[in-house]
Order: C-alpha cells, then sequence, then structure tokens
C-alpha cells in the first residue's frame, strides 16, 4: 500500500478503520485526484519494490541508496516506454512519431541524450495542450463495486476516493474498471461531471446540495492567469499566416465548432488557446497542439534514453526491463496478474483509430452484403485517406444523421438513425452494451441494450429497462429535451474516425402510435424477422406531419394537373376536322 498522508502512515494495513481512512501519500498530492490514477501510483510502487528485490538478489553488494536509485531509474525508464509506445504513438501517430525522432527502437539502446536540453515542461503545454484530456474523461466509469457487466458509476464518485483502495481484492476490480471504461474522443464536449460535478461533495438528505466546479472554465481561466496568448498568436508564432476571418481557421477548426465560435467571439483574437485545443476536434496534432506536445515529449525522451543506454545492469535484467508492446499490471499482493493486451485498453483504442481500415480487414460481419465495399457505400472515397484524424474513436458513421429519439409507450426509447449511413451494420457484440445519453442540463442516462441491433434501416433498438441514476435524474419526461449521445467503440469501433456524439431532440412516441403498439409486441416476441419487418414499418411510419404536408401538396397537384388535362381535351377536339362520313 502507498504511504498514508497522515498519521496513520504508522499504522498497518490491517489495523486500519473505516473512520481513519486517509488519502495516500505519493510524490504528488494530485495523484489522490481520482481512483485509477491513485490505482496506478500503487502499482507503480509495487514495480518498484519487486525490481528492487530482483536487483537486491543479482547484486547483493549494493547498498540501499544504490539499490533506491537503480530501482528509480529502470521504473522511469520503463514508465517512459509505456508512454511513448502506448499512449503516445497512438496518440501523435506513427508520421509524428518518425518526424521527431520519438519512435522507439526495436532493440538496443537509444544514444540521443543531449544533457544540455532544458526538459522543463512548457507553460502553454501544462496550461492548454496537454488539458486536451480532459475532453477524454467520460460521465460513467465501469463500477468497481461488482463485476456485473451493466454496472456503471457516476465519474464524480472516483475523484478524491482513493478508499476503496483498502478494501482487499479492490485493486483487481479497480483496474477491471478502468480496462473496461471507454474514453471519450477529444472534441469540444465535456461531460457534465467535469463541468458541473467537479469536485462536488456528497449529497445526502441533511447537507444541502454542494455545488461542484467547472473544469473548462478552471482551465480557460488558468490560461488567462498564466499570461497566455491568444489562439491567433499562437498560429502566427507556429509560423502559420495569421487569420483575418473565421473562415480562414476552416481547416484547423471544423465547421460546425467554427459557428459555434463565432457566436462566442466578437473577433479572432479572443480566441483562447485552451478553447481553440478542444475545439479544433480530432486534431491535437495539429500546430496549436503538435508543437508544445511533440517538443516537450521530445526533450523527455531525450532524458529517458540514457536511463536505458547507461544503466549499468546486468544481462539478467534486460528482462526486467523488456516490457514489449503488452503492458502486464501485477499485483503482487494478490498475485492477479493483468495482461492489458493492446485490444483491451479501450482508453486508447477510443482516443485514435490506429489504422485505417479497409474492407480486407474488417470483420465479417461488417463486409458488403452485396459484393461492393461496405466503406466505401458508408464514406465514398474516404477509404483511400492515409490516415484518420487524431482523436477520433473510429466510430461508426453518424456524422450525416439528425437522430431523433422517440420515447416509446413502455418508457424505452428508438434511436434512429439514417438509413443510408448505418444500413448493414450490426453490433459486434449484441449484448450488455450501454448507449449513454447525455441529457443537456440533466445528466447522463444509461440505456441498457441487450437486444441492441442495428439494422437495415437504420435504426438502433434499445428496448430494455433504461437506468437513469435516481439520485440526479430521474427518468421522468424527456420529451422535449435535446441530448447528446455518445455512442460507445461497440457500435463504431471498426470504422473510420468521425464524431461520436451527436445532438438532437426528444420527441414523442405519440406521432408513432401504432409503432409503440408494435414495439410492445416486437419485444415480447423478440424475433429477427419480426424485428426487422417491425423496423422497416417504423421507418415508414416516422414521417414527420411535414413531408405528410409535402406529399398532400404533391398529391394535389398531381390531381389538379389531371383535372386541367381532361377539361382541355374537349377543347382540343373541337379543332379536328369533322368526320368525312
Ligand atoms: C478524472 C480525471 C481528471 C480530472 C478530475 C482532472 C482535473 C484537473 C484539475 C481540477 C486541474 C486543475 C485545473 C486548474 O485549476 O487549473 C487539472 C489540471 C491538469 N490536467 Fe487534469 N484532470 C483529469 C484528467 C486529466 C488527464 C487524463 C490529463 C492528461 C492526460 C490531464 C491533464 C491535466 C494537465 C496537464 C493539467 C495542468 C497541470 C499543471 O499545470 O500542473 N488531466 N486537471
Amino acid at each position: 500500500m502507498l504511504p498514508l498522508i497522515s498519521s496513520c502512515a504508522s499504522r498497518t494495513k490491517s489495523t486500519i478503520v473505516a473512520s481513519d481512512l486517509q488519502i495516500l501519500k505519493t510524490g504528488d498530492s494530485r495523484s489522490n485526484e481520482n481512483l485509477h490514477l491513485t490505482t496506478l501510483h500503487l502499482i507503480m510502487l509495487r514495480q518498484h519494490n519487486r525490481i528492487a528485490g530482483e536487483l537486491a538478489k543479482v547484486s547483493p553488494h549494493w547498498d540501499d541508496e544504490r539499490l533506491y536509485q537503480e530501482t528509480k531509474r529502470i521504473v522511469t525508464a520503463q514508465l517512459q516506454h509505456v508512454t511513448y509506445q502506448e499512449l503516445l504513438e497512438p496518440l501523435l501517430g506513427q508520421e509524428i512519431m518518425d518526424r521527431y525522432n520519438l519512435t522507439l527502437l526495436d532493440e538496443g539502446f537509444l544514444t540521443a541524450y543531449d544533457e544540455n536540453l532544458d526538459p522543463t515542461v512548457a507553460n502553454s503545454f501544462a496550461t492548454a495542450a496537454f488539458r486536451f484530456a480532459h475532453s477524454l474523461l467520460p460521465g460513467l466509469m465501469r463500477s468497481y463495486e461488482t463485476t456485473s457487466p451493466g454496472s456503471w458509476m457516476l465519474l464524480r464518485k472516483v475523484l478524491f476516493n482513493p478508499f476503496p483502495l483498502y478494501s482487499s481484492g479492490s485493486l483487481d476490480r479497480i483496474l477491471q474498471s478502468a480496462i473496461k471504461t471507454d474514453v471519450q474522443k477529444t472534441n469540444r464536449f465535456f461531460t457534465t461531471e467535469v463541468t458541473q460535478h467537479l469536485f462536488e461533495e456528497p449529497q445526502n438528505e441533511t447537507s444541502p446540495k454542494k455545488c461542484g466546479l467547472d473544469l473548462v472554465s478552471l482551465n480557460i481561466q488558468r490560461g488567462r492567469d498564466h499570461g497566455l496568448p491568444g489562439y491567433v498568436k499562437w498560429l502566427e508564432h507556429c509560423g502559420l499566416p495569421r487569420p483575418e476571418q473565421f473562415k480562414d481557421l476552416s481547416g484547423l477548426i471544423d465547421e460546425e465548432s467554427l459557428k459555434a465560435m463565432k457566436l462566442l467571439y466578437d473577433t479572432l483574437d479572443y480566441i483562447r488557446k485552451m478553447t481553440a485545443s478542444v475545439y479544433d476536434a480530432g486534431s491535437v496534432v495539429r500546430v496549436e497542439l503538435e508543437l508544445p506536445f511533440v517538443y516537450d515529449t521530445k526533450y523527455t525522451i531525450m532524458e529517458f534514453r540514457p536511463i536505458i543506454s547507461r544503466s549499468n545492469v546486468s544481462e539478467d535484467l534486460a528482462l526486467i526491463l523488456n516490457i514489449s508492446r503488452d503492458l502486464y499490471i501485477m499485483d503482487f499482493e494478490d498475485k492477479n496478474y493483468f495482461n492489458l493486451r493492446q485490444a483491451d485498453l479501450n482508453s486508447v483504442c477510443n482516443i485514435y483509430s490506429p489504422a485505417v481500415y479497409t474492407c480486407s480487414n474488417l470483420e465479417p460481419t461488417l463486409k458488403p452484403i452485396a459484393g461492393e465495399c461496405f466503406l466505401n457505400q458508408l464514406f465514398g472515397s474516404r477509404e483511400t485517406e492515409s490516415k484518420p484524424d487524431f482523436g477520433s474513436c473510429p466510430i461508426l458513421a453518424l456524422r450525416l444523421s439528425k437522430p431523433i429519439f422517440y420515447k416509446m409507450a413502455d418508457g424505452s426509447l428508438l434511436y434512429q438513425a439514417p438509413k443510408q449511413v448505418l444500413s448493414k451494420v450490426q453490433c459486434r457484440e449484441p449484448v450488455s452494451k450501454t448507449i449513454s445519453i447525455l441529457l443537456f442540463d440533466k445528466g447522463i442516462i444509461t440505456i441498457n441494450s441487450p437486444q441492441c441491433s442495428i439494422n437495415a434501416s437504420g435504426f438502433i433498438f434499445a428496448p430494455s429497462t433504461i437506468n437513469s441514476d435516481a439520485e440526479m435524474f430521474p427518468l421522468r419526461d424527456i420529451i422535449g429535451q435535446g441530448f447528446k449521445i455518445d455512442f460507445p467503440c461497440w457500435v463504431t469501433d471498426r470504422l473510420l474516425a468521425v464524431p461520436s456524439r451527436h445532438t438532437g431532440l426528444v420527441r414523442d412516441a405519440s406521432e408513432l402510435t401504432d409503432f409503440a403498439g408494435a414495439l410492445h409486441d416486437l419485444e415480447r416476441s423478440q424475433e429477427n424477422d419480426g424485428y426487422n419487418r417491425y423496423i422497416n414499418f417504423a421507418y415508414q411510419s416516422s414521417w414527420t406531419p411535414i413531408t405528410m404536408m409535402g406529399l398532400l401538396i404533391v398529391i394535389l397537384i398531381a390531381m389538379g394537373a389531371v383535372v386541367a388535362f381532361r377539361r382541355k381535351k374537349p377543347t382540343a377536339k373541337l379543332d379536328l376536322p369533322p368526320p368525312l362520313v
């Protein structure tokens, strides 16, 4: 266990009682800021002790200080190795890694250490650029309290809460919770868990509700405190032409975000760097983040390289250093081993699509039914693009959609996505997956959708119970509420990078009365055929009154034309010469 911050430090774990629980001591008090972070600190501490033990065996003549220093160098190197290989590479992309000579060697030691370089973290990096990750934070985390698949907890509950680590066996569950929690993509959306409930005090019946902080405001304000120049200045600093109008930023910032920015800012000069960093969705590696990011990481690796190359360790210890692509997190206390393979690292896979998926590497279920490439059907020629933008969860093509949720009579929700986009897509794992919907100003509602299916008509069907967090947002009437929806990777993780979050309006399904009845029947029968038929029916039924009016007008015009044509006919006859009889 990590040492405790208070007088509890002298006690052994077994003597600690609930009232004694303290936050844990590391090099930085912020390590208690969230449970997963604290857990990683704990793991690294155990790794330190394990390696020190190994070193003591092979070098019994080393004193404590030497053991400590050598171990520290190895653990630092391991951590940096993991960071460069498992985080930076997917984050920045191979091209940038290579361009700045950041790619780790397959074997041997790097020798590019330059002790004259100043590795200090740049102000702009800490105060804006690297905070991009705040937009990755999910509102819901997999619960560590139970291993049942549909169990979630609000992010706020893991903040400054290292206490679960006190219970025996909890480390495994907390790691599972971290591994299985999807992060969001980098964009201008932030979970209300950090914009409204950051470090909010727990409420109970006797204490009034305490107000949470807003992390985004803090970030922007911190930029001002630190005197960061505005975004435009930053672009100039990076050698780019000075944008004069908002439209000059297109290409750097997507159109939708630009529109939103125009509403906020009278002039370009007011755009804060932090704002731009997250508004510039999907392009963390582009100028405004690339430079500080790369400079900092480059300097850091310069430090890292000699740690390996100068390290005075014997051949045997190469084994300790050899932490390949798979990261093994070892819980030495509980003797459990977690092999965090790349595929399991949702947090990384979700940030970035590691490769452009082509027809050949798509899963069979996603392959075209009619022979034509499925990806091309969805994205036109996008398949030929060399690399997806950074920051995008490889999300199914919902970009074109204007999704609408229908609240059904039984309280379930139905999501309608555009037919052309979702056609022929099936859920990869159709059971026990969750779609999170963030209702504006209301919080998060989780729809468990064990029968989830996206079928040829483009519906995601979420018929089962809707779990709202009773504490915060009892699922009352959500009709008329705006919503944002996050589609997690299970829907999307095989395809190109497109936004994973959408906004729309929840509509009343009374427009679809028959539909609601049919939905009920369908739920009971749960037969695929019936489901497909039903969905097709639903799709037709989803015509809006405006569409109906339009259709009516077209019919009336057509009828008018027919009547006019008929009336004209006798006149034409009159012009004919009389019969020759
Ligand atoms: C639950 C997750 C997180 C929470 C609650 C959180 C919260 C915070 C808070 C409250 C601050 C200080 C804001 C201020 O007053 O200026 C901060 C700073 C920062 N955060 Fe986060 N953060 C989280 C995750 C992350 C992640 C994943 C990253 C990057 C990968 C990150 C990067 C940073 C950086 C670089 C700073 C500035 C640190 C400094 O200036 O020394 N944060 N965060």
